[in-house]
């Protein structure tokens, strides 16, 4: 039997996985494709750093590995835009399928990509992308493919997620908790993909772009990172029965009465969530996502969203599928754009917050704070004072309102004489 034969582009964290495990379960990969799979080529920046790999395979010319003509499918595991995209578009060109781990690319790049593979009749597949290990792209693009996704709620950052379970359970500020991460070697040396969001904000594009049939890219996700949580929102947080997590939220907002269509609003910020939610209950570096379909009801995926291994894992079945594609002829059905829904920015979505202020305790400071959030239009859920010495804390919690609104009240909060200090500002997520 001829056998199939993949260029490997990267040979890092993931790639030197998908390398061993390729090789490893070489006979089960055999029967349950129909046809060997065999790596034909290693692409790498410095072959000297990688004496594992047999040094016939190892190349620096990544575009002529994919362009070679005995070369069927392509993994590309180098990350970053360049140069991933004219390497993974060069392969579609010559007619190879492509395997891909890259959110950062997929949420810029996915659409004029998907149109690249649908022209060349091949596939497209990038499962690792989002939260790892765990089968969430394929759930949406195919087991979905029939219901009406409505929203699609997780924690898809194990970096931020480790470094928000370590302040609650420490009590320490974020800088203390990400140089434990960084030392633990959970954050990389440079953390700004995760701890700003971006890493989060890519995927939840990815998310909404294959859920709501829309084409959603990174730069219309609102982003919001952890950099700025500190202890007290997190002390606040338990005091009220929350803890605060980096969430990835995908809705698809129904029409309204006064002829504003149908929309998505996608963002990624942190939130306090009740404790006795499922997703607070996901500590450390794992990854957890809720889909609500109209039929299918709730539906939760859990797992290692990261690691060379459990990542590989997802790009080996990515693997496994478009090799059985190959050996059927055939490429399977991208995903599709049909919706075109606009993307709600996030003045006009609906929150919730949790303020905290510490207040000079005099009569009717009570009143004015009330009062500023009446005048934006902002509904008050919840009200708790606790008085110290002349000083009191408030601490409030909001009905849902427009976001635009709610920032207009802290800043109007912050010019009360009265209010000592706004101590803590932080979404809401989850509560009835
Ligand atoms: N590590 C994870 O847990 C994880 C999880 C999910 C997805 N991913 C994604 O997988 C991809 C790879 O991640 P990683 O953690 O293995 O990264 P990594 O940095 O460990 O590996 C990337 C490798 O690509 C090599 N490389 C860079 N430019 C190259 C070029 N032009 N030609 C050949 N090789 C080149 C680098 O030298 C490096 O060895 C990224 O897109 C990442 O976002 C990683
Ligand atoms: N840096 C990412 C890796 C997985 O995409 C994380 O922390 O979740
Ligand atoms: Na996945």
């Amino acid at each position: 039997m001829k056998p199939l034969k993949v260029a490997l582009l990267g040979c890092g964290t993931v790639g030197s996985a998908v390398l061993r495990l390729v090789d490893e379960q070489a006979a089960d990969l055999t029967a349950r494709v129909g046809r060997p799979v065999q790596v034909a080529g290693v692409a790498v920046r410095r072959p000297d750093r990688h004496p594992d790999v047999p040094a016939g395979l190892l190349t620096t010319d990544a575009l002529g590995l994919v362009t070679r003509d005995d070369v069927d499918l392509v993994v590309e595991v180098i990350g970053g835009i360049e140069p991933a995209r004219t390497l993974i578009q060069a392969a579609i060109e010559a007619g190879k399928s492509v395997v891909s781990a890259n959110k950062a690319l997929l949420a810029e790049d996915g659409v004029a990509l998907h149109a690249a593979a649908a022209k060349a009749g091949v596939d497209l597949y990038y499962e690792a992308a989002v939260a790892g290990a765990i089968p969430l792209l394929r759930p949406l693009r195919e087991s979905l493919a029939g219901d009406q996704i409505r929203r699609v709620v997780g924690i898809v950052n194990g970096t931020t997620n480790y470094i928000l379970s370590r302040m609650a359970e420490t009590g320490h500020g974020f800088a203390e908790a990400l140089a434990e991460a960084t030392e633990l070697g959970y954050a990389e040396a440079d953390p700004t993909a995760d701890v700003d969001g971006f890493d989060a904000a890519a995927k939840a594009a990815i998310l909404a772009s294959l859920g709501f049939h829309t084409a959603v890219t990174a730069a219309d996700v609102h982003r919001e990172g952890i950099s700025s949580v500190t202890a007290t929102d997190v002390a606040r947080a338990a005091e009220i029965g929350c803890t605060v997590k980096l969430l990835a939220i995908c809705e698809r907002v129904p029409a309204n009465g006064d002829g504003e269509g149908e929309s998505v609003a996608v963002r990624v910020h942190p939130a306090m969530i009740p404790t006795s939610h499922p997703l607070a209950a996901v500590g450390g570096a794992f990854n957890a996502v809720f889909v609500e379909a109209e039929a299918a009801g709730q539906l939760m995926f859990y797992g290692q969203g990261a690691g060379g291994e459990p990542t590989a894992s997802a790009v080996l079945g990515d693997l496994v599928a478009v090799a059985r594609n190959r050996v059927a002829g055939a490429a399977g059905a991208g995903p599709t754009a049909y919706a075109d829904l606009p993307a709600r920015p996030i003045a006009e979505t609906p929150t919730r917050y949790h303020v905290s202020l510490d207040v000079a305790d005099v009569p009717g400071v009570l009143a004015t704070v009330a009062t500023a959030f009446a005048e934006h239009g902002v509904s008050i859920a919840t009200v708790r004072q606790d008085g110290h010495g002349d000083a009191a804390t408030l601490v409030i919690v909001t009905h849902s309102a427009p976001d635009a609104a709610l920032s207009a009240t802290i800043a109007a909060l912050r010019e009360v004489p009265a209010v000592r200090g706004v101590t803590s500002v932080l979404r809401v997520e989850g509560l009835s």
